[in-house]
C-alpha cells in the first residue's frame, strides 16, 4: 500500500500563511477528518475549521484545496492546506495529519519523485523545480522556467527518437535479411548517426554556459601588489568584503564577494598581488591567484596608473580575450594609455569611483555576450554532460563497428544515456518504433 505523505511546502518560520501538502491514496480522509467536510470541489478554494481528529481541539481556521488524481502536481490524489503562518498552527497540522493511519512525513523531494513516476514530468524538468526554488537572479530563473517547461527535455528526446528510428533500421537489417524491406537500410543509419554527433558536440560544446549559470559565473580580479584589487572588490561589491592597505602583499587568500550582474549570478574573487614571493605564505597565496586566473570565465587585470608608463609584467602575461583591463588610481595620475595588451583600457578610480560605471556595464556586456544564447536550451548538469558524453562516444563507435550487431549494440548504448538524462529508459519505446516503422508480419 502506498502512503499517504505530507509536508509543509512554505519555507519553516513565521508568516502570513503556511502551506500544507498532502498526497497519495488517502489524501482525501486528511480533509474530511481534519476538515470536518464533505470534499469541496476540485481545485476550488475551500474555507476549512481544522481541528485534530483526536481530541477535537481546534487548530486554526484556513483554506483548503483539493486536486483528485490524476490532475495534481503529484499525479496522486492532493489536498492542500493553507493557513496561518505559525510555527504551532503547522505543527498542530503535521502533528494531526501524523495520527492518521497510513500517513507519514515527506522525504525530501518525495512529491516531485512521485510526480516524475507517474509521469507528470520527466527528470530534467524535475530538476528544473529545484533550480527554480535556488535561483537567485532573473537569468538563472528564466533558465530554470525553460527546463521545467520541457525545452530540454524536448531536445534529448527528440535525439533519443531519431536514434530509436536509426536503431529500428538496423535491427531490422540484422533480424529480416529475408523480408522484404527497402535496400540500404545501413546507409540510412549512418548520416543519423553523424548528424547526431555533430548536435551533440555543438551542444557539449558550449563553455559549460547553463552549468555556469547554476554556480555563478567566475570573475578574478588579478595585479601586481598595491595595484588596488582588493579596493576595487570591495567598490564594486558595495562593502568591506577585503582587507585594503597600503602595505604591499596584504591579500593572500582569495576573497570571494557574490554579485549580480545584469541577472547573471556572479562570484567576484579577489587574489594576492603577482610578484616574486617575499616568504611561503605569500607564494601560496600567489599560487593560488593563478589558479583562479586560470580557472575564471572573465579576468580583470588591474594595472596602477600611478607607475605609468611601466606595467607589470606578470599582470601582462595573463592578458587575453577573456579579460577587461582596468587603469586603477586615475584620481592619482592622468592616464596616457588606452590599451593595453591589446585590449581597450578602463580607466578607474577605487577611492573616488571614477569610471566603476563604465566598468560594470562593459562587465555585465562580457558576461553577457558570453553565456546568452536565446533560444538553445543550455547544458545545466554535470549529470547531463556525463551521459551526453557517453551517447557521443557510442555513436562514434558505432560508425567504425565492421558488423550491424555491433553497431547497434552502441547504438542502444548512446540511446540509454540519453534516456538516463530525461529518465524514459523504457524497452517498450522501441517496440513501439519497431512495428510502427515496419509493421512486419502486422
Ligand atoms: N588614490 C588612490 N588610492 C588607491 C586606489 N585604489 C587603491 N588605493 C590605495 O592603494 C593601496 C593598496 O590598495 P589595495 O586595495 O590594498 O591593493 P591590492 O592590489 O589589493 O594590494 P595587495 O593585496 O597587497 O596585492 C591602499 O592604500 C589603497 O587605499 C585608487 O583608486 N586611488
Ligand atoms: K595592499
Ligand atoms: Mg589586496
Amino acid at each position: 500500500m502506498i502512503p499517504t505523505i505530507f509536508a509543509p511546502a512554505t519555507a519553516p518560520g513565521r508568516g502570513g500563511v503556511a502551506i500544507v501538502r498532502v498526497s497519495g491514496p488517502d489524501a482525501a480522509t486528511a480533509l474530511t477528518s481534519l476538515g470536518g467536510r464533505p470534499l469541496p470541489e476540485p481545485r476550488a478554494a475551500a474555507v476549512v475549521r481544522l481541528s485534530d481528529p483526536r481530541d477535537g481541539e481546534f487548530l486554526d481556521q484556513g483554506l483548503a484545496l483539493w486536486f483528485p488524481a490524476p490532475r495534481s502536481f503529484t499525479g496522486e490524489d492532493v489536498v492542500e492546506f493553507h493557513v496561518h503562518g505559525g510555527r504551532a498552527v503547522v505543527a498542530g497540522l503535521i502533528d494531526a495529519l501524523a495520527s492518521l493511519p497510513g500517513f507519514r512525513i515527506a522525504e525530501p523531494g518525495e512529491f516531485s519523485r512521485r510526480g516524475f513516476e507517474n509521469g507528470k514530468f520527466d527528470l530534467t524538468a524535475a530538476e528544473a523545480i529545484a533550480d527554480l526554488v535556488d535561483a537567485e537572479t532573473s537569468a538563472q530563473r528564466r533558465q530554470a522556467l525553460r527546463q521545467m517547461e520541457g525545452d530540454l527535455g524536448r531536445l534529448y528526446e527528440d535525439w533519443r527518437h531519431r536514434l530509436m528510428r536509426g536503431l529500428a533500421h538496423l535491427e531490422a537489417d540484422i533480424d529480416f535479411p529475408d523480408e522484404d524491406l527497402p535496400d540500404g537500410v545501413a546507409d540510412q543509419v549512418r548520416p543519423v548517426l553523424e548528424a547526431l554527433i555533430g548536435e551533440l558536440s555543438a551542444h557539449l560544446n558550449d563553455k559549460h554556459r547553463g552549468e555556469r549559470l547554476r554556480d555563478g559565473i567566475h570573475i578574478a580580479i588579478v595585479g601586481a601588489p598595491n595595484a588596488g584589487k582588493s579596493s576595487l572588490l570591495n567598490a564594486l561589491a558595495r562593502r568591506e568584503a577585503a582587507i585594503v592597505s597600503e602595505r604591499a602583499g596584504t591579500t593572500r587568500d582569495v576573497v570571494e564577494t557574490h554579485l549580480d550582474l545584469g541577472g547573471y549570478p556572479v562570484v567576484l574573487a579577489d587574489t594576492a598581488g603577482l610578484r616574486e614571493a617575499a616568504d611561503e605564505i605569500e607564494s601560496e597565496g600567489i599560487r593560488r591567484a593563478l589558479d583562479r586566473a586560470a580557472r575564471a570565465d572573465l579576468k580583470l587585470a588591474v594595472f596602477d596608473a600611478v607607475t605609468l608608463p611601466d606595467l607589470d609584467a606578470k599582470t601582462l602575461a595573463i592578458v587575453d580575450d577573456d579579460t577587461l583591463v582596468v587603469l586603477n588610481k586615475c584620481d592619482r595620475a592622468a592616464v596616457t594609455l588606452e590599451v593595453i595588451g591589446g585590449r581597450p583600457v578602463l580607466a578607474v578610480s577605487a577611492v573616488t569611483g571614477q569610471g566603476l560605471p563604465e566598468l560594470l556595464s562593459a562587465l555585465t556586456a562580457a558576461v553577457i555576450t558570453r553565456f546568452e544564447a536565446p533560444g538553445v536550451p543550455a547544458l545545466t548538469r554535470a549529470r547531463h554532460r556525463t551521459a551526453l558524453e557517453e551517447c557521443r562516444a557510442a555513436l562514434q563507435r558505432a560508425l567504425l563497428a565492421p558488423l550491424p550487431e555491433l553497431a547497434a549494440e552502441d547504438v542502444r548504448i548512446g540511446i540509454r544515456a540519453l534516456g538516463r538524462i530525461t529518465g524514459r529508459v523504457d524497452v517498450e519505446d522501441l517496440l513501439d518504433v519497431i512495428f510502427r516503422d515496419f509493421c512486419i508480419g502486422k
